[in-house]
């Protein structure tokens, strides 16, 4: 489903002439099968986030080939990585990224809104996904009156209306208790079994990175395989 070979990104830091240039990604190779939950887990600063900026296609990388469904997207423009983003990747972030004036309802029906889906269609799919992670009485509330973890199932609702066949996610239980983050990690495995999601999970927290099927690590901007795996 995703395959991802010789993957270079380096960032440009200082001044116009003096710049010095940051390595974070170095040849990086993998490949996730759909179905597959893999988390990466790794130091702060080591890469992570980068490599799903990459793959996400927020940013183009130096060099390398990143395949979804054998479609190559390393080098699209920024047009063509939104519309590919659209119909392939949804997103759960620690912070949520929720939008604090619209409703639980209306902030999982965007991503249909951005795809032209029409009202009635939009609220037959949103009232599915809210029931399916037990929000649907929260609809009309507003994020600031929901807890984190409730507020993090929102975003894994809007993260899924759309259909994704992957999700990406960057620390998706950094902001949260443990109790509220197993809860979190129930549902991911829940969706993952029942809707067949396949999920990438960025995460420095070890009881995150038990949930996969696969755990890779990030050191330095290399990515080491299983063979690696050292905890
Ligand atoms: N926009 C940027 N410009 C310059 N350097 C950057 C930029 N974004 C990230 N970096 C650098 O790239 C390296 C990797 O950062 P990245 O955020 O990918 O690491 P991370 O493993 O996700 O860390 P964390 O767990 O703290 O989020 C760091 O040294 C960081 O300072």
């Amino acid at each position: 489903m995703i395959q991802v070979q010789s993957l270079n990104h380096t960032f440009k830091i200082g001044k116009k002439g003096k710049e010095k240039k940051i390595e974070v990604l170095k040849d990086i190779d993998f490949e996730i099968q759909q179905g597959e939950i893999v988390s990466i887990v790794g130091k702060s600063g080591s890469g992570k986030s980068t490599l799903l900026q990459v793959i996400a296609g927020f940013m183009k990388p130096d060099s390398g080939s990143i395949k979804v469904n054998n479609t190559e997207i390393a080098q699209f423009n920024e047009k063509q990585s939104a519309a590919f983003r659209l119909s392939h990747f949804g997103f759960i972030f620690q912070n949520f990224q929720l939008l604090p004036n619209q409703n639980v309802f209306e902030n999982v029906e965007l991503p249909l809104k951005i795809k032209g889906v029409q009202a009635p269609i939009r609220k037959i799919m949103a009232d599915k996904i809210l029931s399916k992670v037990g929000l649907l009485e929260f609809a009309d509330h507003y994020p600031n009156e929901l807890s984190g973890g409730q507020q993090q199932r929102v975003s894994i609702a809007r993260a899924m209306i759309t259909n994704p066949p992957i999700i990406l996610a960057d620390e998706p239980t950094g902001s949260l208790d443990s109790q509220t983050e197993k809860e979190i990690l129930e549902l991911i495995l829940k969706l993952n079994q029942t809707e067949n999601i396949t999920f990438m999970i960025i995460t420095h927290d070890e009881e995150v990175a038990q949930i996969a099927h696969r755990k890779l690590r990030m050191h330095d901007g290399q990515l080491l395989g299983e063979k690696n795996y050292v905890i």
